[in-house]
Formats: structure tokens, C-alpha cells, sequence
């Protein structure tokens, strides 16, 4: 592994090493299995792009029947002076009644969580929780609970695990942090 990259205009040093996210991961997903045990089919939601690699790991951990969806969030055109509205495209899926887990790489300021646990909301499941691979405390400006948060970081700018910088640097395996 490489202990610095650059992607873009900008730098980026190793943070957290593939082997701590696996163990991360295992740890999140040993807790949904033992909340979920017994109930209806749940269903994983991932929001693309960010979730695939987590979602991809998590999905391998789960003991339970499932079923598994990806939808996007995305900005509407034009401007967004007042805060991007962003619209949710992708659900085929009847949720109604049933049991939903989304599965998220980061939750930041929470404005795209928030938007999406209205959104799922709006159609009546039985109930909706969130579990993001990484979460932010000092940047969370939000109320909703995140129960199944898998690593706590500071403000930093991350990528790799599906995190991007001008979508760049979403395959790489470990977290890489900006430097400069
Ligand atoms: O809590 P917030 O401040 O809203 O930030 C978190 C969101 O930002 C990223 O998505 P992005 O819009 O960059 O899309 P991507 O997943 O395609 O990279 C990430 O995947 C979250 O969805
Ligand atoms: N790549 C990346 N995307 C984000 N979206 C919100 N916070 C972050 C972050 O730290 N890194």
C-alpha cells in the first residue's frame, strides 16, 4: 500500500488500513444481526455511488435473509442558493411494511441522510435505520438518531472505500486523508 497519493491537485496520506475497516465492518454487522434476528426479510438500501464497497463487505456479514437495493440522491439542475434539493430516484421497490436498513459511506452535516429518512418515510415502512461506515460528530448538524455508525472521525476530508475527491479515489481499499 501506499503511504501517500495524489489525486487531482491534491494529497492524500494513509488514515485507516484496510485490515481496521474489515474489522470495523465485522463489528456493525455482528450488531444488525442480532437486532434483525427474527424479523421480515429487511431490506439494505445503498446510496450510491459512496455505499457500494461497504455495502458489498456489510452484505457478506449478514446472517439473516435479506434483500438488497441501491438508490441515488441526486441534485435537480440549476442553482442551489437556498441548499441543493435532491430527488430520489431508483426505489422500485415497495417499502411499505417492511423493515429498512440505508446503507451509507459517510454521514457528514447529515443534509443527505435527513433527505432520504423523509423520503422512505413518506412511504410507510415498518422501520428505517441508518448505518453509515463512517460519521462525523463535529460536523453533524442534524437530530436524527444514526444507530449503527461503524467509525467515528474528525472533520478531516477522507477518500478510498468508495469515498471519492472528484471522483477519483473510490476503489482504493484503504483511507487515505488530505494532507494539503
Ligand atoms: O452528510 P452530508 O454532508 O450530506 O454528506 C454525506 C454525503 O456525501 C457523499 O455523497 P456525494 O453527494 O458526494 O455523492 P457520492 O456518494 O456519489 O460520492 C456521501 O456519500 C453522502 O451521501
Ligand atoms: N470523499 C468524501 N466525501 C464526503 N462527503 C461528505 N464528507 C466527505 C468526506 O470526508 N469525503
Amino acid at each position: 500500500m501506499e503511504n501517500t497519493i495524489q489525486l487531482h491537485d491534491k494529497k492524500f496520506r494513509i488514515m485507516i488500513p484496510a485490515e481496521q475497516i474489515d474489522k470495523a465492518v465485522d463489528a456493525v454487522a455482528q450488531r444488525i444481526n442480532a437486532d434483525y434476528a427474527g424479523k421480515e426479510t429487511p431490506l439494505f438500501l445503498g446510496i450510491l455511488n459512496g455505499s457500494f464497497m461497504f455495502m458489498s463487505d456489510l452484505i457478506k456479514k449478514i446472517e439473516f435473509q435479506n434483500e438488497l437495493s441501491f438508490v441515488k440522491l441526486a441534485s435537480y439542475d440549476g442553482t442551489c442558493s437556498t441548499g441543493c434539493v435532491k430527488s430520489l430516484i431508483g426505489l422500485n421497490n415497495p417499502i411499505e411494511g417492511r423493515h429498512v436498513i440505508i446503507v451509507e459511506d459517510i454521514v457528514d452535516t447529515g443534509e443527505s441522510i435527513e433527505h432520504m429518512i423523509k423520503e422512505l418515510e413518506a412511504r410507510n415502512p415498518a422501520s428505517v435505520e441508518v448505518c453509515t461506515l463512517f460519521f462525523k460528530p463535529g460536523s453533524y448538524r442534524k437530530t436524527l438518531p444514526i444507530k449503527y455508525r461503524a467509525m467515528e472521525i474528525g472533520n478531516e476530508f477522507i477518500v478510498g472505500y468508495g469515498l471519492d475527491y472528484d471522483q477519483l479515489g473510490r476503489s482504493l481499499k484503504d483511507i487515505y486523508v488530505v494532507t494539503e
